[in-house]
């Protein structure tokens, strides 16, 4: 899980900061192995444009049917969803079924590796 911690304009970290300073959103993150163990008609997710969706409860409700959906459970559907042309009425309604974000291990390892320079990029030696 990868938290955002927001501080307000002047706001003032620390011991004394007002809870109310701070606003926290998460975003969670799961790797496409994690994905594909949601792969049911109880608990199906999809990745659509690297954003996953819990779509269990919108399998019956779907124009498209539950087929199409169980069919790409726990994988990414990105094609199959483009293919399909879907109305910025559907992109509206996704944002009620999101539950993460896809990563990988990769972009962990890059994480750290930003982590590790850090200190040499705001280094006054030249
Ligand atoms: C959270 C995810 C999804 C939502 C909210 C959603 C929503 C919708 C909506 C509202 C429609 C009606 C047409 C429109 O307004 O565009 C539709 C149609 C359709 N969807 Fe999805 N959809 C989702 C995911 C998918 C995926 C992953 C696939 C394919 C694997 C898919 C395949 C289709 C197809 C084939 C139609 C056309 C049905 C027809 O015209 O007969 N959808 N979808």
């Amino acid at each position: 899980m990868v938290e955002l911690v927001l501080l307000d304009e002047g706001g003032v970290a620390g011991p004394g900061a007002g809870r109310s300073q701070v606003e926290s959103m998460s975003i969670e993150k799961y790797t496409v192995e994690e994905v594909a163990t949601h792969s049911s008609a109880d608990d199906c997710w999809v990745i659509i444009h690297g954003k996953i969706y819990d779509v269990t409860k919108y399998l019956d409700d779907h124009p498209g049917g539950d087929q199409v959906l169980l069919v790409s459970a726990g994988e990414d559907a990105t094609e199959e969803f483009d293919d399909a042309g879907h109305s910025t009425d559907a992109w509206k309604l996704m944002e009620k079924y999101v539950v993460g974000q896809e990563t990988t291990d990769l972009s962990a390892l890059i994480l750290l590796e930003r982590m590790l320079m850090l200190p040499f990029k705001n280094s006054r030696l030249k």
